[in-house]
């Protein structure tokens, strides 16, 4: 096992050996970040540069922290949930010479502790996921603000709470939309959302999905790949939408579409992927079946709500690890996973998007973060720029031995012309 000496504050350092073992898997399935890590040594674009992040923590993540390691930066890492840490993963990291800072099961307290640690080590650039570190920057240690050279940002939720922040004026750095790059939405968001929480539900309670009415709120990029997996598991797929033109596609898709206060009554598995408060909440509880399973694979823990459970129940009780029952007053059981928190790394269980899957989220996210010590950006949300993206799908298709056509001259002029007709 390599030593080096880092700023590390983990759970237990004798998991470092497990934890490795885990990191070298991911890399043989992560051939883009691979490549970038590559290119990355030669080039060595973060000499004398720090980068903090709040993300996931696990053995994915750990191998971009490595990534932009490779690069030559300083690299600090805490995680962006309380519960989604995978304590071999951070000891492994630490072992590798990045300095990690947090593990599962963390308090509130501990949760905002380990940024405020993160952001101890004073960074040139922050890689989040969801804002609270950014939050927490701006509000609680504006000193480090004018070090900082911009940041990334991984998901949807946090983007629209930085877009809200810089709407008010009160973003002072600028924020690249991570998310909002083709190669994160269109395959993490949906092909790995879909994948991952059927993982993460099927493995914590060993069910069934086929022949089982399955509700997906929300019908966005996670929506449709959680009612796509669950249509392909054999479930009778119902869509709960706000979005007239979402619930439209959802019908057209082969879905019914109805209010959540119908879908309730209909539910052996409810499944939030909305980013909003209180999707399910007060009387939804009410017209549950006994039995239903609530999942949440958006953002935090309020999409379902919690609070209006428990005021209804008589007892909770864990049941089985990430499992919690709630005994309604009626004497109807509900079953709650992972807290109500996203269920594809929250639960014990909950191993995050496949490793294919998170090569092209965090080669988007390595390529956005030497984007930003490369140019000198002004504070604004920006999308990550197409060429990266173009970059990164090109990667992943050669890593995946697969070609494409290349455009004619002639195709080229016909596709620009206006003049030709039938
Ligand atoms: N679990 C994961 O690993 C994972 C991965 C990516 C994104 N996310 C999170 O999942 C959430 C959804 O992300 P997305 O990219 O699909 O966003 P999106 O904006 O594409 O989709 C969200 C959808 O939810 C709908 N919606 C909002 N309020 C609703 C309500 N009360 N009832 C029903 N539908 C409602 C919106 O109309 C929209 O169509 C975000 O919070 C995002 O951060 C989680
Ligand atoms: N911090 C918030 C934000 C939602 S996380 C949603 C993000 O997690 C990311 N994600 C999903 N699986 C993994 C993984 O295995 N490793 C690291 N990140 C992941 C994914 O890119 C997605 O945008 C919360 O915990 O509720």
């Amino acid at each position: 096992m390599l030593s080096v000496i880092v700023m590390s504050n983990v759970k237990d350092m004798s998991l470092a050996d497990e934890g490795i073992r885990k990191i070298n898997w991911v890399q043989k399935h992560m051939p883009v970040l691979e490549h970038i890590k590559k290119q990355f040594e030669e080039e060595k674009p973060f000499e004398g540069i720090t980068i903090g992040s709040c993300l996931h923590l696990e053995p994915k993540t750990i191998n971009l922290g490595l990534t932009l390691q490779a690069g030559g930066a300083e690299v600090a890492m805490t995680g962006c949930n309380p519960l989604s840490t995978h304590d071999d993963a951070t000891a492994g990291g630490a072992a590798l010479g990045l300095n990690m800072y947090g593990w599962r099961e963390e308090t509130e307290e501990e949760y905002y502790k380990t940024i405020n640690q993160v952001l101890d080590h004073k960074p040139d650039v922050i890689i989040d996921d969801g804002a609270d570190m950014i939050l927490v920057l701006h509000q609680e240690r504006k000193e480090l603000l004018s070090k900082i050279q911009g940041a990334c940002e991984e998901t949807t939720t946090g983007v629209h709470r930085l877009q809200a922040m810089h709407n008010d004026g009160a973003l002072k750095i600028p924020l690249i939309a991570v998310n909002d790059a083709y190669t994160k939405y269109l395959f993490d968001n949906r092909y790995g959302t879909g994948q991952s929480t059927f993982d993460a539900i099927m493995g914590t309670t060993n069910m069934l999905i086929a022949g089982k009415n399955v509700v997906v709120a929300g019908y966005g990029w996670c929506g449709r790949g959680v009612a796509s997996r669950a249509d392909g598991l054999g479930a009778n797929v119902i869509v709960t939408e706000v979005d007239p033109i979402r619930a439209l596609e959802a019908r057209m898709d082969g879905y019914r579409v109805m209010k959540i206060s119908e879908a309730v009554k209909h539910a052996d598995l409810i499944i939030t992927v909305t980013g909003n408060i209180n999707v399910i909440s007060g009387d939804d509880f009410k017209n549950m079946k006994d039995g239903c399973m609530l999942a949440n694979s958006g953002h935090f823990n309020v999409e379902i709500n919690r609070p209006d459970l428990e005021s209804q129940s008589t007892s909770v009780s864990e049941v089985r690890e990430s499992i919690e029952e709630f005994v309604m007053k009626d004497g109807r059981k509900i079953y709650l996973l992972a807290d109500g928190r996203l269920v594809n790394l929250a639960a014990a269980r909950g191993q995050g998007h496949p490793a294919e899957i998170m090569d092209l989220s965090f080669a988007a996210q390595a390529l956005s973060a030497k984007y930003i010590i490369e140019n000198d950006l002004e504070v604004d949300v920006i999308k990550s720029p197409d060429e990266l993206d173009y970059e990164i799908a090109g990667l992943k298709l050669k890593a995946m031995g697969i070609e494409i056509d290349d455009l004619s001259d002639r195709q080229k002029v016909y596709l620009a012309d206006w003049q030709e007709g039938t």
